[in-house]
C-alpha cells in the first residue's frame, strides 16, 4: 500500500497567549506507523485534538484519503475513518469490556447505541453482529477472556487494549494512539509493541505519541518532532535521533 492517507497544511493553534501549533504541516502514508514525539507542552496532543475534531483549528486544512476533512465535529472525524485513544484512559468504567468495544462499533452501524431500545428483527439481527464483532477484537488484542469483566476491573495494560479494541470497532483508516504505554511495566511495553506491529502487518496506519523514545523509535517508519508548536523534524527514526535541533530540544546527548 502507498499513498498519502493524511496530510495536514499549515496548522495553527492559539491558546490565549499560547501558540500551541505554528503552521504545522505533515503527511501520513498509508501502512506506516508515524511517531510524534517533542517535549511536555509541544503541542503533541493539541493537534491529535484537531485531528480528531476535538479542538477547532485557527488556520490551516487537514486533507484525509484525498479528500478534505471537516474538522468541525468528532462524529464526521470518527465516520471519515480516524480513532483515536486518550492519554487518560476513557473508558466506561461500570460497563463490560464487551460493551465498551460495542459501544464503538455503534458508529458503523444504522441503529446507533440508542437504537437499541426499539428492538426490530433487523436490529437485533445486526446486534448480533456487533456482538461477535466485538468479540473478535477482544481476542484481537488478547483479552477476549475478560470480555465479561467491568472495565474498570481490568489491570491497566488491559484497560489501554481494550481503548484500542474500541478504537478498532470503528473500523478507522488511521489509528491515533496518544501515549499508549504511559504507565506500562516493561512486559506490557513489549506486549503494546508486538500488537501495534500487527496492525500495521494488518494494513491500518498508525499515528503514535509517545514518550518512550525506545518505543518510537523502534516501532516508527516515521517520527516528526515538535518543540514549541512548531515541527522540527520529520524523517525515518535514524535521521531524527541524529538531528541536533532533536537533540537539543527532545532527546538530550545521551539518547544520541
Ligand atoms: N485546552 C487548553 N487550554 C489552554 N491551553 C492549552 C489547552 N490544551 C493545551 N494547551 C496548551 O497548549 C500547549 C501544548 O499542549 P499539549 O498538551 O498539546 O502538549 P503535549 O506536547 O501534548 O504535552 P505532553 O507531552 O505534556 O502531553 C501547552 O502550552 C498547553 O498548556
Amino acid at each position: 500500500m502507498t499513498g498519502i492517507l493524511l496530510e495536514a497544511r499549515n496548522i495553527g493553534k492559539r491558546f490565549g497567549g499560547v501558540q500551541a501549533l505554528k503552521d504545522v504541516s505533515l503527511t501520513i502514508n498509508t501502512g506506516e506507523i508515524y511517531g510524534l514525539i517533542g517535549p511536555n507542552g509541544a503541542g503533541k496532543t493539541t493537534l491529535f485534538n484537531v485531528f480528531t475534531g476535538l479542538y477547532p483549528r485557527d488556520g490551516g486544512e487537514v486533507l484525509f484519503a484525498g479528500a478534505p476533512l471537516d474538522l468541525e465535529s468528532p462524529h464526521v472525524v470518527a465516520a471519515a475513518g480516524i480513532a483515536r485513544t486518550f492519554q487518560n484512559i476513557r473508558l466506561f468504567a461500570n460497563m463490560t469490556a464487551l460493551e465498551n468495544v460495542m459501544v464503538g462499533r455503534h458508529v458503523r452501524t444504522r441503529a446507533g447505541v440508542f437504537g437499541a431500545i426499539l428492538r426490530t428483527r433487523a436490529e437485533r439481527v445486526e446486534e448480533a453482529a456487533i456482538r461477535r464483532r466485538a468479540d473478535e477484537l477482544l481476542h484481537y488484542v488478547g483479552i477476549a477472556d475478560r470480555a465479561d469483566d467491568l472495565a474498570r476491573n481490568l489491570c491497566y495494560g488491559d484497560q489501554r487494549r481494550l481503548e484500542i479494541a474500541r478504537a478498532l470497532a470503528t473500523d478507522p483508516k488511521l489509528l491515533a494512539l496518544d501515549e499508549p504505554a504511559a504507565g506500562m511495566n516493561a512486559t506490557e511495553t513489549g506486549a503494546l509493541r508486538d500488537l501495534i506491529e500487527g496492525l500495521r502487518r494488518d494494513g491500518l496506519t498508525v499515528l503514535l505519541i509517545e514518550h518512550d523514545v525506545k518505543l518510537v523509535m523502534g516501532l516508527c517508519d516515521r517520527v516528526a518532532v515538535l518543540d514549541y508548536g512548531e515541527k522540527i523534524a520529520e524523517d525515518v527514526p535514524e535521521a531524527v535521533r541524529a538531528n541536533p535541533k532533536v537533540i537539543e530540544a527532545y532527546l538530550g546527548t545521551s539518547a544520541a
